[in-house]
């Protein structure tokens, strides 16, 4: 679908978000011909940067992430952008924003947020005090979405005063990777799964998001925010919801919502007693990424040196529905661990009784592990023959990877997000509902540590997090799939 001429303005459009992302994804559209000729994309700063000064910022920050450059499409490209400096907290500043852009109804015209998310009220006020939070506009709100229900719900009020819930588009990228997709393909565009996906016949589901990174020169924002609310309440809870939702009768927007509402508002809460029992937090200590040395987490630039803030999580959470009661869903994110890996795991039951001359412990569960990252793809592990005399059973895999499979470009999460944004397509976005359902659920958590005197669990980097992390899943008789690899 062709997509009509729009003015995109980047709120926080010289930011490290906009040079590193949100610019080579538009780049990325561009030279595969999407974006209409007259397209622009307004980038909105405080600083007071000439045309030319901040396209020579542009050719510095954002051009070495692009995935390839062609000079000719990249010349063209930088053509699109016009820099605003303004500041966002102060209406009488918008004069050269309502100038650059466009006064007719028929464009699209959306406003990305990729700015600290205490502006996102006050810009969303600023825009409808100068008339330009008009009909035939969009918000993009990039995350964090608050740090607790209460800022959530705030902003929530906040924006929608000026915008209607259709307008408002709420960045989670992990929705906009390509596996994830793929999920909803694999359980609603095959007859083969649905009737297998649910507590009789799952065991357990496992969902990791690990990183090797550590913090990088975000302190400022990580020590205020942690794994749990940098990357728990938002990613690991919407790969929980597309694995555990009821099928939606539609692909259309709210039926895919309401879907992953009703998981939300579904996961046990925790009680005092599962709070101690249920949840793992570490911060990493010094070790080896990659052969090579890391600091402590309280040694990186700018980290308070008694800092308390998580940089790893795992929970056992449990979904009280018909489906899934007694199912145990293992989430885990952590900073500066053995791998980049982001999967999740469904394990299925062990097969009631064996006919074959084995013992019963050689049979592996099938299990169905989908990858989001570094490689995408879809394994299935079954039990085969090995070839030759005798009848003896062992596991294999059935590999479905995407790049060999389908020779098609890819394409980045927020390539997808952004032309969605534009095309006003809202599916793979979240309700405000959804979001305020998420911090529902983690805030007890939240509360809990804030509360109680420990302070995280240390782990040496490179390692798979703290050993109680193996044991919060070990007490299950589980291991996490990486169990082979090093561990502190
Ligand atoms: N960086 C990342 O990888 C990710 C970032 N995010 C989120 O995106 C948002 C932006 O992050 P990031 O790009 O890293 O932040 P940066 O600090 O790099 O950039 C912030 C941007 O906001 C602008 N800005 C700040 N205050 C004002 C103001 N009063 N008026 C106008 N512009 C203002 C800055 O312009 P100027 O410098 O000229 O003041 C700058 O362009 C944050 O909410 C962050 O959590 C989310 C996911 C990943
Ligand atoms: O939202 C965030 O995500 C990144 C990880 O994203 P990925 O696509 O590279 O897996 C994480 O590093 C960052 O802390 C967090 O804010």
């Amino acid at each position: 679908m062709a997509l009509n001429d729009f003015d995109l303005v980047l709120f926080g459009g010289s930011g490290d978000l906009a040079m590193r992302k949100l610019l080579p994804a538009m780049y990325s559209r561009d030279v595969c011909n999407d974006l209409p000729p007259t397209a622009r994309i307004i980038c909105v700063g405080r600083h007071e940067w000439s045309q030319d000064e901040f396209l020579h910022s542009v050719e510095k920050n954002s051009k070495p992430h692009l995935k390839a450059v062609d000079q000719a499409a990249w010349a063209k490209f930088i053509q699109r952008i016009v820099y605003v400096s303004l500041n966002a907290t102060d209406a009488s500043t918008y004069a050269p924003l309502v100038e650059a852009l466009r006064d007719d109804a028929s464009l699209t015209r959306v406003y990305y947020l990729a700015t600290p998310p205490h502006l996102f009220a006050k810009i969303c006020d600023n825009l409808a005090a100068t008339g330009l939070a008009t009909a035939n506009s969009r918000v993009v709100l990039e995350k964090p979405l608050g740090r607790d229900l209460a800022s959530a719900k705030q902003i929530n009020a906040e924006v929608g005063k000026v915008f209607s819930e259709s307008q408002i588009f709420r960045i989670d990228h992990y929705l906009g990777k390509e596996t994830v997709q793929n999920l909803l393909a694999l359980r609603f565009g095959n007859i083969l799964f649905e009737p297998l996906w649910r507590r009789e016949w799952i065991s357990d589901v496992q969902i990791t998001i690990a990183e090797k990174i550590g913090v990088g020169n975000r302190m400022g924002y990580y020590d205020t925010s942690g794994a749990l609310r940098d990357m728990l309440q938002n990613h690991l809870l919407q790969l929980l919801c597309i694995v555990a939702m009821e099928p939606p009768t539609s692909i259309a927007p709210d039926a895919v919502r309401d879907a992953k509402l009703q998981v939300l508002r579904s996961l046990k809460r925790f009680t005092p007693t599962t709070l101690a029992q249920n949840i793992v937090r570490g911060q990493y200590r010094a070790g080896h990424v990659d052969g090579a040395a890391v600091p402590s987490y309280r040694d990186e630039p700018d980290a308070p040196a008694q800092s308390r803030t998580e940089t790893f999580v795992a929970i056992k959470a449990e979904i009280d529905t018909w489906r899934w009661a007694g199912v145990p869903f293992y989430l885990r994110t952590g900073k500066r661990m053995h791998d980049r890996l982001a999967e999740i795991v469904v394990r299925f039951k062990p097969i009631p009784h064996s006919i074959f001359n084995q013992p019963n412990n050689s049979f592996q569960p099938n299990s169905l592990v989908i990858r989001l990252q570094p490689d995408e793809g879809l394994r299935m592990n079954l039990m085969a023959k090995t070839p030759g005399d005798g009848m003896r059973l062992k596991q294999a895999e059935l590999e479905l990877d995407f790049k060999e499979q389908f020779k098609a470009p890819r394409m980045e999460a927020y390539e997808r997000l952004l032309l969605d944004v534009l095309r006003g397509q809202l599916t793979l976005f979240m309700r405000g509902d959804e979001l305020e359902a998420a911090w529902d659920w983690v805030e007890p958590i939240l509360n809990h540590w804030e509360h109680e005197d420990s302070m995280p669990i240390p782990y040496t980097s490179g390692t798979w997090g703290p050993a109680a992390s193996s044991a919060l899943i070990g007490r299950d008789g589980l291991q996490w799939r990486e169990e082979a690899l090093p561990e502190d």
